[in-house]
């Protein structure tokens, strides 16, 4: 399978013309009512329209106590403040770029982003003991816990399984706004490949350019489902509406934003997009910005095609695809010699 095969460009994801636009900024939707039992009917037929328009929504009442985010920041903050000699030896030793602690920096080497990414199982023997096939062992990289910096692993790991339980809730939701059984998804969630990332946005220099300076290039996520935590001085986080003008997600420390990868896109058939988004630096030169974010996948050899009620006349836009072949296929673009194929 190549990958021109298997990829669409944004411009088959996000058609824009076709789609209605939002009803301005990015809606709020309180899960409490559904997570505490009562009829999911209103909050499944708003997924269901925020999902085919913009695909990025906020959720309160998601039931993770604020605590289990700060105890994250605060160890990541110790992790940050690590001397540079010691961070130097926290990339991935497996040479994966979603692992351990990694620093985006600006053509002229300023930090614009630190990001500390694990994923849910440690390395490929915790994954196969916890029941993963083993012929998909090597698609699991290890993770990297500097031992120094107290409660970074246990924070990371409460939070990660924390914002997995939404993550899980929120495919009951989605299955119900695409017309399947509540447990569609289910059996392929069972051994998810999911990883989390804290991203840290220093400071960044005075510059002359009225132009947004960004410090998380544009983008859509790869995964099936993200869910991100986000705090700070400003607000950075934009996302591409159907009129491509660019939106500002507010920050709302009590909310998760949420938003569909493209994996999930594939399985609707574009009905739902990946939707592009970046982040921007503060306009002045103190403020600085975090986010936690989980990548929501499912089981590592679940097949992703598009989901027969949505294939039209013009057939199926994607080839199937499962997590484990749609990683490679992201680790040979990275590893390319042309950076131009990123
Ligand atoms: O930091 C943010 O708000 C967004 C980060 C992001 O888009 C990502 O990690 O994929
Ligand atoms: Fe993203």
């Amino acid at each position: 399978m190549t990958l021109a095969a298997t990829t669409a460009g944004p411009a088959a994801r996000n058609d824009a013309a076709t789609r209605p636009r939002p009803d301005g900024g990015i809606p709020v939707i309180d899960l409490g009512p559904f997570l505490a039992g009562a009829d999911p009917t209103p909050v499944v037929e708003r997924i269901a329209q925020v999902c085919s328009s913009v695909s990025f929504l906020q959720v309160v009442g998601h039931g993770i106590a604020p605590e289990a985010f700060d105890a994250v920041y605060r160890a990541n903050d110790a992790l940050l403040a690590l001397p540079d000699a010691e961070k130097a030896q926290l990339g991935s030793p497996d040479g994966h770029p979603w692992r351990g602690l990694s620093t985006m920096r600006s053509p002229e080497g300023s930090p614009l982003v630190h990001r500390f990414q694990v994923c849910n199982y440690e390395d490929a023997a915790t994954a196969l003991a916890a029941g993963v096939p083993s012929r998909y062992g090597d698609y699991f990289a290890r993770n990297v816990w500097p031992e120094q910096v107290e409660g970074l692993r246990a924070s990371v790991l409460r939070c990660l399984a924390e914002m997995k339980r939404v993550g899980d809730a929120l495919m009951e939701l989605f299955a119900r706004a695409l017309g399947l059984p509540p447990e569609h998804f289910a059996p392929m969630l069972t051994h998810p490949v999911s990883d989390l990332a804290v991203n840290t946005y220093p400071a960044q220099p005075a510059r002359d350019s009225t132009e947004p300076s960004l410090t998380f290039r544009e983008h859509t996520d790869s995964g099936m489902l993200t869910v991100l935590h986000q705090r700070g001085d400003y607000a950075g986080l934009q996302v591409q509406g159907l009129d491509d003008a660019w939106v500002t997600v507010p920050i709302d420390p009590a909310a998760l934003v949420i938003n569909i990868g493209d994996l999930m896109s594939r399985w609707t058939n574009d009905r739902w997009p990946s939707t592009r988004h970046r982040v921007v630096a503060a306009a002045d030169t103190t403020s600085t910005r975090a986010s936690i974010a989980t990548f929501h996948l499912p089981n590592v050899d679940t097949v992703i095609a598009p989901l027969e009620p949505f294939v039209g006349p013009d057939g199926p836009h994607y080839e199937p695809v499962t997590p484990y072949v749609w990683e490679a296929m992201f680790l040979a673009r990275y590893r390319a010699p042309d950076p131009d194929n990123r």
